[in-house]
């Protein structure tokens, strides 16, 4: 299972958790986060990197032009779209960079909400879900209905992303079976600052099921 952790600020945090086992980390691109990070801070992690690892910015309502430079500053693998961005501007996106990862992120508020998915899953590789907020676009720490989800295949690879912890991941994932799973403000001492004791916990966690 692809684990990405989110909301990297520091390269040493970045290079410890791809130790511990994360495949994917996130940096958040959008500037009213407390874990925004500009181009020139993320290269500076993607640096340090293994090749084997994703290395996906997230944006939300950015313009086209935007995420084109910061994907070439930033030497980014993937583009996660987790604003309001149409089926339209996913296909624009993906059709600027063919060899780049595009994940949409849905914003799920109710049952009905999930049919978007059926609809983004033609335009985009993957789909990421998260908890909806009606003041806060993502790094909430709020959790899905999982009991939602037992049924969700939306015939495209898909992240769980929302509040999930340590604490909750083996029941969150008794219940939803994804193909990946995004830790953020679950894994962190304050906002950008991850706890590596948390990460590795999830870890020892995730071992625990094999
Ligand atoms: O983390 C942020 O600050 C953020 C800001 C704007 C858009 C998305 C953001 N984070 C994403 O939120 C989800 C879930 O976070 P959490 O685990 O509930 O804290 C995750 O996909 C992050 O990429």
């Amino acid at each position: 299972m692809r684990v990405k952790i989110c909301g990297i600020t520091q390269p040493q945090q970045a290079t410890a958790i791809a130790s511990l086992g994360a495949t994917a980390l996130g940096f958040i691109c959008v500037p009213s986060s407390p874990r925004y990070v500009t181009a020139t801070q993320i290269r500076a992690v993607v640096t340090q990197l293994p090749d084997n690892i994703d290395k996906i910015g997230v944006f939300a309502n950015a313009h086209i032009q935007e995420i084109n430079q910061i994907v070439q500053d930033a030497g980014l693998t993937g583009v996660q779209l987790h604003g309001d961005e149409s089926p339209e501007f996913c296909y624009q996106v993906r059709k600027n960079f063919p060899s780049v990862e595009i994940l949409k992120a849905l914003r799920i508020r109710s049952l009905d909400h999930l049919e978007l998915a059926a609809i983004y899953a033609q335009y985009v590789d993957t789909l990421l879900l998260d908890a909806y907020h009606p003041q806060q676009l993502g790094g909430t720490g709020k959790t899905l209905d999982w009991a939602m989800l037992e049924k969700f295949h939306p015939g495209t690879p898909w992240f769980l992303a929302g509040g999930l912890t340590p604490a909750n991941i083996l029941e969150a994932l008794s219940l939803v079976n994804p193909d990946g799973i995004d830790l953020s403000s679950g894994v962190e001492i304050q906002p950008g600052n991850k706890d590596l004791n948390k990460v590795a916990e999830l870890f020892q966690k995730l071992g625990s099921r094999e």
